[in-house]
């Protein structure tokens, strides 16, 4: 998506440790306008497909998440919750994700009374970099018995490559912008085409 990439290019800043900080227009400062235009390219590429739910993680998917189901006919949007371990009971499903910003592992839940076999369900996120929430996502629609149509990225970081695992693995992603190589000391970024 030739806007977000501007965007990363002009605001998007790149610092050691392959972190690409975005945070003036994506996850942290957002952007509704270009959420919209970001739902509204996932709805184009997703078309057809019977999409009952998004789910997204805590916290940075939330938002554009919930921007995008105006896209798909105002579907209920469900956000994984990072959770104390204290929380948990029977009525969840539960799986473990490493956050790749806070490097430590949390338990993530979802309550089961909002996901379930009769669901068909989008993957929201703004970052894919190793795949690990990605995965922790997939888990938990696995215990659900429902269904992933997809996945919808804002940022795939390709050189880390938890995209083309999950393309891979069968998963139909679709990353609005892959950045291929980054440089902290050139601050240049290259995207994959
Ligand atoms: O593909 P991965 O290696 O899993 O990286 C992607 C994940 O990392 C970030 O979450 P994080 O927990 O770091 O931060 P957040 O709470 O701001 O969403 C981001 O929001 C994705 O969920
Ligand atoms: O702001 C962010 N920048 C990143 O490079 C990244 N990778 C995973 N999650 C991320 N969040």
């Amino acid at each position: 998506m030739k806007e977000l990439e501007e965007r990363i290019r002009k605001e998007g800043t790149v610092k050691e440790g392959n972190v690409l900080k975005v945070d003036a227009f994506l996850n942290h400062q957002c952007d509704v306008a270009l959420y919209d235009a970001m739902g509204k390219a996932w709805a184009e590429h997703f078309a057809g497909k019977p999409i009952t739910k998004i789910l997204t993680i805590e916290a940075s998917g939330i938002g554009m998440a919930c921007v995008a189901a105006r896209h798909f006919g105002n579907v209920p949007v469900v956000f994984a919750k990072k959770a104390q371990s204290i929380n948990l009971d029977g009525d969840q499903y539960v799986t473990t994700v490493y956050s790749f910003t806070k490097q430590r592992e949390f338990p993530v839940i979802v309550s089961r009374k909002y996901l379930g076999p009769e669901d068909h369900v989008l993957l929201i996120d703004d970052f894919l970099a190793n795949g690990k929430a990605l995965h922790g996502l997939i888990d938990i629609c696995k215990h659900a018995g429902a269904t992933v149509e997809g996945i919808g990225i804002a940022v795939e970081k390709g050189f880390q490559g938890g995209g083309d695992q999950l393309r891979e693995e069968g998963y139909d992603v679709d990353s609005l912008a892959i950045v291929e190589s980054m440089d902290p000391k050139t601050g240049e970024i290259e995207f994959r085409h």
